[in-house]
């Protein structure tokens, strides 16, 4: 239990056995755990809480036992000491139940802060993967499921039906006051019971069906959003606007049918909860004019039917929450067990052995056609691997399968003879850097994205920018390696964001650097660093694997893999092939001529 805010704990540089690698910062647990857990979670936190809505529902007698007992106790006796005393049982027992409904709502707390610690990261880590597959957007909807969660679980509306399911107390007291009481309360319920679940027919589809088109809407604006410059510029937003209104309006339209409903039924129930506590009324009148119960039984079970229906009324009134709440699990569930991970929780230890891409398919989730069609090759440390090919012969998606974050369809990229797909992706990750085709710096300082978002020692952090020939560049700007840069942020040029994601990709000198187009936005000085960074990278042992339209640095490469459609054209000694190839492709034939001795013997 916590009142006061708690400092947020740095995250630190990871070697295997820091907090980075800890098991809460590992997230690759496997999904149906986490499902049962989190449902263990929450039904042992709606058990701790229906227990305590059984006393709260005892306690809630007071009031309506009190007024029995003054009107026919003390107000027959005339006696001031039974007043006094049932007086101060009642405020004994008022104070009881302000203290027990405060550890309810605390109850609800703990229950809402432990189902997101073992949600959290399994659901982000999920976010991601689907993210992969099918676009950022699918992913960011499991964040806002999950705060939904939350608010749910520490609102007002989770504890109605745990209310409702201590009416026998009510019942029970009802049935001893008279049984024609009884049988009112019984009968009241089962009303109120028949009302709820009529209202959840008329309102669970409708509401599902307008959320889904909403977040739907969502999402499209946010993808739109992402592109803003590219619309104003070519004056796109009368068209998109034109398109999300209808979306919008279909969305809200089915929202507004179930929110109509939701009130309506809401409507009936409260005006049929009101009509059943005076018939009560009406009823207690008739038995105390017959002579069969007392003036105090009345007012008690008149006061005693309302509080028994209530947490009915409730329901009724919260039940588009419930709904929402149950959605939102779903499609936090449903994440989890698509995206179940199949990789490895343990780190493995830094690898110093080849690459080997051994008969590679690959073909996007969904198609039959393989993008990747049997692709074979092997790297040793301090190769420099050019790969060329014309446009969609499949180079990104190899450097993709090559970095593990997508799962090929048989066969295999294997760095000293570990599946690369099914590495654990904090100790693969130390292990390489990854330049891709379309620079994506993170929100932060430059300090951070070089380091990879750890707190990292100044010195590696300057050690990578020189590497990528950024350092004096960094140190120009104001703020030097402190200048926030990422999404939305116009403070770097093109070619300065992809010569500081070369840094990054550089950071901790890794065994396999995969570069896509790593030229595409550099100058000449630019260029000549990323030559220097590559070499470099080659002479400490890394495997290097460059992708490339603009051929200049290709003549740094000992190897060339040559793809078309998907396949290995030509794969080996820079020189063998473009001698095989040199009468067949004009990308080949404008390959400049070597100009550098391979240590390890490659080019000629
Ligand atoms: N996620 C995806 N969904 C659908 N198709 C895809 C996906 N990823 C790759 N492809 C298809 O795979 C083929 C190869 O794409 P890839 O980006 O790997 O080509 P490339 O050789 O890198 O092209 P370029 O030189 O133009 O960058 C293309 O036909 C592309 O449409």
């Amino acid at each position: 239990m916590q009142f006061r805010r708690k400092k947020l704990a740095k995250p630190v540089d990871s070697p295997v056995n820091s907090p980075a690698n800890s098991k809460e910062a590992r997230p690759e647990l496997d999904a149906r755990s986490v499902i049962r857990e989190a449902r263990f979670t929450f039904v042992r936190g709606l058990g701790w809480a229906g227990v305590m809505s059984g006393f709260i529902n005892i306690l809630q007698l007071t009031v309506p036992l009190f007024m029995l007992q003054v009107h026919d106790r003390v107000i027959n006796s005339q006696s001031t000491d039974t007043l006094l005393l049932l007086l101060v049982i009642a405020v004994g027992a008022i104070i009881l139940y302000g203290i027990l409904d405060f550890v309810r709502a605390l109850v609800f707390q703990e229950m809402a802060k432990s189902l997101l610690r073992r949600l959290n990261l399994p659901a982000i880590s999920a976010a991601m993967r689907v993210a992969l597959e099918k676009g950022s957007l699918h992913g960011t909807q499991v964040l806002r499921d999950l705060s939904d969660l939350r608010n749910f679980i520490t609102g007002t509306t989770i504890a109605a039906p745990l209310e409702a399911i201590w009416s026998p107390i009510f019942l029970f007291v009802m049935f001893a006051l008279h049984p024609y009481y009884g049988i009112a309360g019984l009968v009241a319920v089962l009303t109120l019971i028949g009302l709820s679940l009529l209202g959840d027919v008329m309102v669970r589809q409708v509401t599902k069906e307008g959320t889904d088109a909403n977040l739907r809407n969502i999402g499209d604006i946010g993808s739109t959003v992402s592109n803003a410059e590219v619309i104003e510029a070519m004056g796109m937003m009368p068209a998109l606007a034109l398109r999300w209104r209808q979306a919008q309006i279909h969305a809200s339209e089915l929202l507004d049918v179930g929110n109509v409903r939701s009130k309506g039924m809401y409507s009936i129930t409260r005006s049929a909860r009101f009509g059943m506590q005076i018939i009560v009324l009406a009823m207690g009148a008739y038995l105390v004019i017959q002579g069969e119960t007392t003036p105090g039984a009345m007012i008690g079970g008149t006061v005693i039917m309302g509080r028994l229906l209530l947490p009915f009324d409730n329901v009724t009134r919260d039940w588009r929450a419930w709904v929402g709440a149950f959605s939102s699990w779903k499609r936090i569930r449903l994440m989890l067990e698509e995206s179940q991970s199949e990789r490895e929780i343990k780190p493995t230890p830094r690898s110093e052995g080849p690459l080997v891409v051994d008969n590679l398919v690959y073909a996007v989730p969904g198609s039959n056609v393989p993008v990747l069609r049997g692709i074979s090759f092997e790297l040793s440390p301090g190769d420099i691997l050019g790969v060329v090919g014309p446009s969609a012969a499949g180079k990104s998606t190899l450097s993709r399968l090559l970095v593990g974050t997508a799962k090929p369809a048989t066969g295999g990229v294997y760095l000293d003879g570990h599946n690369a797909y099914l590495w654990e992706r904090g100790s693969f990750g130390d292990m390489v850097g990854y330049l891709p085709q379309s620079v994506s710096l993170l929100n932060g300082t430059i300090r951070e994205n070089i380091s990879r978002m750890r707190d990292a020692s100044p010195r590696k952090v300057i050690e990578a920018a020189r590497a990528a020939g950024v350092h004096e560049m960094i140190g120009r700007l104001p703020l030097g390696y402190d200048t926030p840069i990422g999404a939305g942020r116009h403070t770097l040029s093109g070619g300065q964001q992809q010569r500081i994601a070369l840094a990054r990709a550089l950071y901790g000198w890794p065994r396999l650097l995969v570069l896509d187009e790593p030229n595409a936005n550099l100058d000449a000085e630019g260029e000549a660093s990323l030559i220097r960074a590559v070499r470099q990278a080659a002479d400490s042992g890394a495997m290097v694997v460059l992708i490339a339209h603009r051929q200049s640095i290709m003549q740094y490469a000992n190897k060339l893999l040559v793809m078309q459609d998907g396949r290995v054209k030509q794969f080996g000694e820079r020189t063998d092939v473009i001698r095989n190839l040199s009468n067949e492709s004009d990308d080949i034939k404008s390959l400049p001529p070597v100009k550098r001795k391979h240590e390890n013997g490659g080019a000629a």
